[in-house]
């Protein structure tokens, strides 16, 4: 087993450290809130993001001290919202052990830049690609906090590292599956994200299970078009981190992208949809980097280019449907 560090205690992040407290290693919260270091750290609680579970593992620790919180890793886990990933992890640059894996539980793209999580960190951490990992699949926090039975993926281009970091977060109620495909993963864990948003539109705006179907299976149908031309195997979007993670998001009110969507269906403004929100959106920021991703691919992306629409304030859930679905014929 080994010394692994979590940064960003966020409901995912505190959520994946009790897995790996649970499979046998030693672990390190790192978080920027004193309080919530604190709460982790002495009362074994994470009230703020993660008050469902009511005692953390104690193998579990927290620091709010950037040397102290890395400088022993033989793993670290990234799990902070994917806008703020860059900055937060510049600040770690040069702290990190020479062999050190790294693990991105990140959801989304960078706005800015159209960039993945993996091209983020690598950047950021100036790590070599094949000590990134990414991790992906169906994991809505609170029932993995609850240590309800649930799998993943890991993936790493150093395949024998994606086997090292499956068995470090194996566990009697959490399975991890291997792949190599990091872009995969990555672009099937963000780009779900935006469906979700859609999905809870549909449900909010009262509409049922016909119309999430349509926008499930065609958003399935753009992100593995998308996933490919940028470099994806096809059946990954077919897999735990693809459709599995879909069935999980667009099904559940635990999801923040489900539930930001269905807050904005029933009416609500994405500022007032932000401000009721129980933790980050990323589909909120993602939806036009796909879009951007769809032009530099030449893919056509009709949802995201719908939902960016939306959430940019130009339109109704009734005229998004209309640009989703236009009137033209076409195949399957
Ligand atoms: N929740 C879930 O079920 C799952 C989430 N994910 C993904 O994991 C990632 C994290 O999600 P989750 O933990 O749930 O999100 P939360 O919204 O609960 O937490 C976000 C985390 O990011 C941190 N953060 C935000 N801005 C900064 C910053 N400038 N510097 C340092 N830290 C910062 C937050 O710190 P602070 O608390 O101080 O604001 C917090 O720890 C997302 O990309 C999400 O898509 C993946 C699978 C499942
Ligand atoms: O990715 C998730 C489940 O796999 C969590 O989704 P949300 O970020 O929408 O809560």
């Amino acid at each position: 087993m080994a010394n692994i560090t979590v940064l960003g205690a966020g409901a995912w992040g505190t959520t994946f450290g009790q897995v790996l407290a649970d499979a046998g290693n030693d672990v390190m919260m790192w978080a920027i809130e004193p309080e919530i270091v604190d709460a982790i750290e002495n009362r074994h609680v994470n009230p703020v993001r993660l008050p469902s579970v009511k005692e953390l593992p104690a193998t579990m620790h927290a620091t709010g001290d950037r040397q102290e919180a890395v400088g022993h890793a033989d793993v670290v886990v990234v799990a902070i919202a994917a806008q703020f990933a860059r900055q937060a992890l510049e600040q770690f640059r040069g702290l990190l052990p020479a062999d050190v894996l790294v693990a991105s539980l990140m959801k989304g793209i960078e706005k800015d830049t159209g960039k993945r999580m993996d091209q983020v960190v690598t950047e950021a951490l100036d790590l070599p690609s094949d000590r990134f990992l990414a991790i992906s699949g169906p994991n809505l926090s609170k029932q993995v906090a609850a240590r309800e039975p649930a799998a993943t993926v890991v993936g790493c281009t150093d395949i024998d590292n994606a086997r090292l970091m499956a068995k470090l977060c194996t566990t009697k109620y959490f399975k991890a599956f291997i792949t190599s495909d990091v872009i995969g993963l990555e672009l099937a864990g963000s780009l779900k994200n935006v469906v979700a948003l859609a999905v809870g539109m549909s449900h909010g705006a009262g509409f049922g299970e016909n119309t999430a179907a349509m926008i499930e299976t065609r958003g399935l149908r753009e992100i593995s078009e998308v996933g490919t031309a940028a470099g994806a195997l096809p059946e990954t979007f077919y897999g735990l981190a693809g459709v599995g993670d879909l069935i999980a998001t667009c099904g559940s009110p635990l999801s923040r992208n489900y539930t930001f969507g269905y807050n904005l269906g029933k009416g609500m403004s994405v500022e007032e949809a932000t401000k009721v929100s129980n933790g980050v959106a990323e589909g909120v920021a993602t939806a036009g980097a796909v879009v951007a991703l769809g032009e530099q691919y030449h893919v056509d992306t009709p949802l995201a280019k719908a939902v960016a629409h939306l959430v940019q304030g130009g339109i109704t859930f009734q005229q998004m449907i209309a640009e989703m679905f236009p009137d033209e014929v076409t195949m399957e």
